[in-house]
């Protein structure tokens, strides 16, 4: 494998692990961003986001003199055989993808290009940004050096990045000529993977039609179970049943709280205005936005109806963060169903093992925020669960019963088995499953 020299722009969570497993296969990396607090975290050593394992696999890439951290995004560019671009594409205000940092770090690479480069896009982004980003470089470049475009989008999953990156089952290389495609294909080569060849444009296409395709198996998932609870039957079993048949599979058949995260809200979201842009009506796509909101709101009327009311009740949430194992807040389901709670009157605690920080600049003062899992439960009516999290699926159960008012857990993540669930005589209301009473009613609730 030729090694090569890489810089990466943007050194967020998808910047940051795959300049780092670029640099643990073997290349030359720099990381670089326009945040310098990131940067310097970095260079000393600290990891400006939460994902397991990654500042062990910075640490030794560091220390092995392959992997570089700046913020002169300028000599960056100069330095390198290829560019990464991977900064934000965060959703804008009407809902379509927003281009700006794309677009200013096209300008940056314009003014900066000394040579031959291939610039690589692994941001998510519409499709015809390969286009823009062209035109942008050569608007902004004093001399006509060449360089050529590829789109190489990123299907990594947080909290299990580096797994997910060291072992891709794909690398999606869609080159404006063969020989970026070679270049491309050649520094993924110690990946070991499959390697699909494409345009710019359909491999811009392929990332949103996955993350369209799994939204829409969350979405189905989520609907059926709402029909589960209405004709008594159970999701879990169902996703089991269904899961079998190798043509559907059982990966994304939890139902749930709705998804969150990053990508799928503001990817469902874009993938609409695209298919608007282009004159194209996709149904399919907005009733699987509208069904994982809608999953919220039945959820916190799942809470209110197992209390009678929620005015002054003390309600425990446990986990913040849009999945476990990451600090990630951005469109999480406790940022809609915590506001929520709290219109309904209640008074929220709410404890994450890793996300508080960053809940705090999303929720701010609407809740209290609680280091232990137990005082969190501790004299509330009703526990709340919103996160997979280990810790919370191996939840003391008895101690649990002995600290709440009332021995009632709300569950959008269907954590607990049902049996276990009757047998401690807890009232028991998890998603898409029949609601498990205690022996004597509680007083006030369903
Ligand atoms: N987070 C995820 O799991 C995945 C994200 N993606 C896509 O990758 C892209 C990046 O996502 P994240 O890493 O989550 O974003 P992020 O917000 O964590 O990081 C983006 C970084 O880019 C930096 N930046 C912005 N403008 C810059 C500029 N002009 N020059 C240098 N740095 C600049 C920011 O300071 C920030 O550190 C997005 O398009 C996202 O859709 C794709 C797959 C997975
Ligand atoms: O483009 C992206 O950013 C990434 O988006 C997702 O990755 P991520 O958002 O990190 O997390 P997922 O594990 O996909 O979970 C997304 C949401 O769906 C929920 N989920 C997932 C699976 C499931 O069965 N049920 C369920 O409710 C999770 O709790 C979470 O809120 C995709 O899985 C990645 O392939 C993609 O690269």
């Amino acid at each position: 494998m030729e090694v090569r020299k890489i810089t990466v722009i943007g050194t967020g969570y998808v910047g940051l692990v795959s300049g780092t497993c670029f640099a643990e296969i073997g290349h030359e990396v720099t990381c670089c961003d326009i945040n310098e607090e990131k940067i310097s975290l970095l260079r000393q050593g600290n990891m400006p986001i939460y994902e397991p394992g990654l500042k062990e696999l910075v640490h030794k890439n560091v220390s092995e003199k392959r992997l570089y951290f700046t913020s002169n995004i300028a000599k960056a560019i100069q330095a390198a055989d290829i560019i990464y671009i991977a900064v934000g594409t965060p959703m804008s205000q009407t809902g379509e993808a927003d281009l700006t940092f794309v677009k200013q770090v096209a300008k940056t690479i314009g003014e900066n290009l000394n040579g031959y480069k291939v610039i690589v896009t692994k941001s998510t982004v519409p499709v015809g940004t390969g286009r823009l980003v062209a035109s942008l470089i050569r608007t902004h470049s004093q001399s006509s050096q060449p360089f050529d475009i590829v789109s190489n989008p990123e299907f990594l999953r947080e909290g299990v990045a580096i797994q997910d990156t060291m072992n891709m089952e794909r690398a999606i290389i869609g080159a404006s000529s063969e020989k970026a495609f070679q270049i491309i294909a050649e520094v993924h080569k110690p990946f070991n993977t499959k390697i699909v060849q494409t345009s710019v444009e359909t491999a811009e296409m392929i990332k949103y039609a996955a993350n369209a395709f799994l939204a829409t198996k969350l979405s189905f998932i989520n609907d059926i179970a709402n029909i589960c609870e209405r004709v008594g039957a159970d999701v879990t079993k169902v996703s089991e049943g269904i899961g079998l048949d190798k043509r559907i599979g059982h990966q994304f058949l939890q139902a749930g709280v709705g998804f969150g995260g990053s990508c799928f809200p503001k990817d469902t979201a874009a993938l609409h205005h695209i298919a608007k842009t282009y004159g194209y009506d996709f149904k399919l796509i907005d009733a699987v936005i509208e069904t994982n909101f809608n999953q919220r709101v039945f959820f916190v009327e799942k809470v209110e109806a197992a209390l009678g009311s929620l005015q002054g009740k003390i309600i425990s949430v446990l986990g913040l963060s849009f999945k476990p194992n990451t600090d990630d807040m951005r469109y999480a389901p406790s940022l809609d169903v915590i506001p929520l709670l709290r219109e309904k009157g209640a008074i929220v605690k709410a404890y994450d093992p890793i996300a508080i920080e960053e809940a705090k600049k999303h929720i701010g003062y609407q809740c209290t925020y609680f280091e232990d899992l137990y005082e969190t439960i501790e004299n509330a009516d009703a526990c709340v669960i919103l996160t997979d999290w280990s810790e919370i699926k191996e939840l003391d159960l008895v101690k649990v019963k002995s600290l709440l008012r009332k021995p009632i857990i709300i569950d959008g993540r269907n954590l607990f088995d049902l049996n276990t669930m009757h047998e401690h005589d807890f009232m028991y209301v998890s998603i898409g499953r029949p609601v498990v009473r205690t022996k004597t009613p509680i007083q006030d609730a369903i």
